[in-house]
């Protein structure tokens, strides 16, 4: 393949706005690589922990591991080196990659970690009100290993509980009980509103507001389909 120009961007939003039901569509319609802050720790510490290896002993249980569980589990942001250590370890080799950014940066200070090392070319805002998202992630299911998403009311499975790709149990998630979003909803207006902020002043943040992704999806479509070079539209189509 000859040059081609990478695309670089964000999508942000509240937790439960629906950033990773709208990456996998963008994923799918258009060629980039689709990387998840949440997958990617919940990733590390099932490796970390060993909950997919039980006869390794209680001594292999990191630290760091530990430390991600707990924050998770309450709700609360890891620390900012961590997380940065982690996404930008990740996106080590990508220089040639285009690549969609899902849940990271969450703070100023991410952010500025992420700059120092790629110019984001978009940041895409979904702005989803606060009880449409309680109402959503009491019903959301997940299988871990995937990062696949599910919800009772607006995308279940084929079959109650497993995944429509390898049949494996959904769970739903520890952070997904009513006190602990309210407090994730709480922390993401202090820590990642700025953040938006930060993205505006750079000229780069385009929001879309609504309470149904299949009606935000189609502008999210459209707008990409303006940015992205012609020859990274996978199919191109809404
Ligand atoms: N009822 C309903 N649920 C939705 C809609 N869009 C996404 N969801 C579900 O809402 C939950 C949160 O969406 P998700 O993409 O995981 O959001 P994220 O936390 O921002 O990545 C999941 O269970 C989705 O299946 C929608 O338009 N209506
Ligand atoms: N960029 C980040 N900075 C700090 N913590 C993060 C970051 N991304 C994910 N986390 C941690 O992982 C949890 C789940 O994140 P995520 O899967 O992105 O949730 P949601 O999709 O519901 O917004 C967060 O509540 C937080 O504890």
């Amino acid at each position: 393949m000859g040059l081609q120009t990478v695309f670089r961007a964000v999508i942000m939003g509240a937790p439960g706005s629906g950033k990773g039901t709208v990456s996998s569509r963008i994923a799918q319609s258009f060629a980039l690589k689709h990387l998840s802050s949440g997958d990617m720790l919940r990733a590390n510490i099932e490796a970390k922990t060993g909950k997919t290896a039980p006869a390794l002993s209680s001594h292999t249980i990191s630290d760091l591991g530990l430390l991600m569980k707990s924050c998770i589990d309450q709700g609360q942001l890891v620390p900012d080196d961590v997380i940065s250590r982690l996404v930008l370890s990740s996106l080590r080799g990508l220089e040639q990659t285009s690549w969609l950014l899902d849940g990271f940066p969450r703070t100023v200070a991410q952010a500025d970690a992420l700059d120092s090392v790629y110019d984001v070319d978009s940041v895409i805002n979904l702005d989803v009100p606060s009880q449409t998202i309680r109402e959503r992630l009491t019903s959301r299911w997940v299988h871990l290993p995937s990062g696949r998403v599910y919800n009772i009311d607006f995308n279940p499975p084929k079959k109650p509980g497993l995944d429509d790709v390898t049949g494996e149990p959904l769970i739903q998630r520890d952070d997904d009980s009513p006190e602990t979003v309210s407090r994730r909803l709480k922390d993401y207006e202090r820590q990642t509103q700025p953040v938006l902020e930060y993205y505006r002043s750079k000229g780069v943040l385009e929001t879309f507001s609504g309470t149904e992704t299949n009606k935000i999806w189609p502008h999210v479509h459209a707008f990409l389909a303006r940015k992205i070079p012609g020859n990274q539209q996978a199919m191109g189509k809404a």
